[in-house]
C-alpha cells in the first residue's frame, strides 16, 4: 500500500510514539490528522510539521478520545479537510493504576469507540473505500506485568479486539485490515512518570524502575518503522507484532473454529 494521497488519523499524536508515527506517515507521503488531548504540545508540533512538510499536510485537532462527541467532530473536520480516511492509528494511551477506570476508558473503550466511528467512513459495505487500522497495544498485551494489572488487561483487550475485528472484517468484506503493534519498553514520558502511577502496586515501583534502568529501551522511531510495515503490507491482517530491542516477531495464537 503506497501512502501518497492517503489520509491518516493518529490519536495521541502530540508526543512519544504517536509523534513518531505521524512523522513517518508524513515522510511517506500521507496527510495526517493529529488528535490529542494535549493542546499545547499538539499546536507546537503542528508548527514544526508545517515547516517540514507544508501547512496543508496536517491538521491538529484537540480531542479527548474518551469523548464520543469530540471524536465525531474530529472525524468530520478530517473528512471536511482531506475528503477521506484511509488509515487510523489508535495510539493514545496512559498507564495509571490509581485511576484504573480512566485507564480502561482511554486504552480500551476509546479504541473500540474510535474504531466503530472510523468504520462508518471506511467500511466498503457501507460506501467507504476500505483501509487499515493499527492499534498500539504493548508487550503487556501478550503477557502480564505485575506492577500494572489494569494496564495489562487493557492491552490484552486491544490485542483481542484487533484480532476479532480483523476476522469480522474478512468475513463481512469491510475491506479494512486490523493489526496491533506490541512494543516492549520505549523511551517516552509514559515510562519516565511511572513511579507515581502504580496506585496499590506502588511498592513495586523501585523494583520496576531498576528493571527499566537495566534494560535497553526502544526508540520511538523503531516502533514507528514496524507500524509502517503493518500499514503498508497488504498481507498483514489480524497480526500482533511484538517489537523488542532484539528484533520484531509476528505472534502466533491458538486457533479454534
Ligand atoms: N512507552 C512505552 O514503553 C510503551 C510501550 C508499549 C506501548 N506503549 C503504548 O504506546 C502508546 C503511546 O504511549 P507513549 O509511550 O508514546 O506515551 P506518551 O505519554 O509519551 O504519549 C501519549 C500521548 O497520548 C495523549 N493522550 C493521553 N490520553 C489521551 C486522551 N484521553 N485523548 C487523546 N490523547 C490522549 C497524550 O497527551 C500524549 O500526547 C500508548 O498506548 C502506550 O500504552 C508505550
Ligand atoms: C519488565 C517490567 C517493566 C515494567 C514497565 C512498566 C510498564 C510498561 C509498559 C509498556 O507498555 C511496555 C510493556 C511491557 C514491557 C515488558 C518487558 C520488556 C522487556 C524488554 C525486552 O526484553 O524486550
Amino acid at each position: 500500500m503506497a501512502l501518497n494521497g492517503k489520509i491518516a488519523v493518529v490519536t495521541g499524536a502530540a508526543q512519544g510514539i504517536g509523534r513518531a508515527i505521524t512523522e513517518l506517515l508524513l515522510q511517506n507521503g500521507a496527510k495526517v490528522a493529529l488528535l490529542d488531548a494535549n493542546k499545547t504540545n499538539g499546536e507546537s508540533l503542528k508548527e514544526v510539521l508545517d515547516k517540514l512538510f507544508g501547512e496543508q499536510t496536517t491538521l491538529f485537532l484537540h480531542c479527548n478520545v474518551e469523548s464520543e462527541e469530540q471524536i465525531k467532530a474530529a472525524f468530520q473536520k478530517t473528512l471536511g479537510t482531506f475528503g477521506r480516511i484511509d488509515i487510523l492509528c489508535n495510539n493514545a494511551g496512559i498507564l495509571n493504576e490509581e485511576e484504573w477506570e480512566k485507564t480502561i476508558s482511554i486504552n480500551l473503550a476509546a479504541v473500540v469507540r474510535t474504531t466503530y466511528m472510523a468504520l462508518e467512513h471506511m467500511n466498503k459495505m457501507t460506501g467507504g473505500q476500505g483501509g487499515v487500522i493499527v492499534n498500539t497495544a504493548s508487550m503487556a498485551g501478550l503477557g502480564p506485568l505485575k506492577c500494572c494489572p489494569v494496564y495489562t488487561a487493557t492491552k490484552h483487550g486491544v490485542v483481542g479486539f484487533t484480532r476479532a475485528m480483523a476476522a469480522a472484517s474478512t468475513a463481512a468484506g469491510y475491506g479494512i485490515r486490523f493489526n496491533a503493534i506490541c512494543p516492549g519498553l520505549v523511551k517516552t514520558e509514559m515510562l519516565s512518570s511511572l513511579s507515581n502511577k502504580l496506585g496499590q502496586f506502588s511498592h513495586l515501583a523501585e523494583e520496576t524502575n531498576t528493571i527499566i534502568a537495566d534494560k535497553k529501551m526502544l526508540n520511538v522511531t523503531e516502533v514507528a518503522d514496524c507500524l509502517l510495515e503493518l500499514v503498508t503490507d497488504e498481507t498483514k491482517n489480524g497480526e500482533a507484532l511484538q517489537v523488542r530491542c532484539n528484533g520484531k516477531k509476528y505472534m502466533t495464537f491458538p486457533v479454534f473454529t
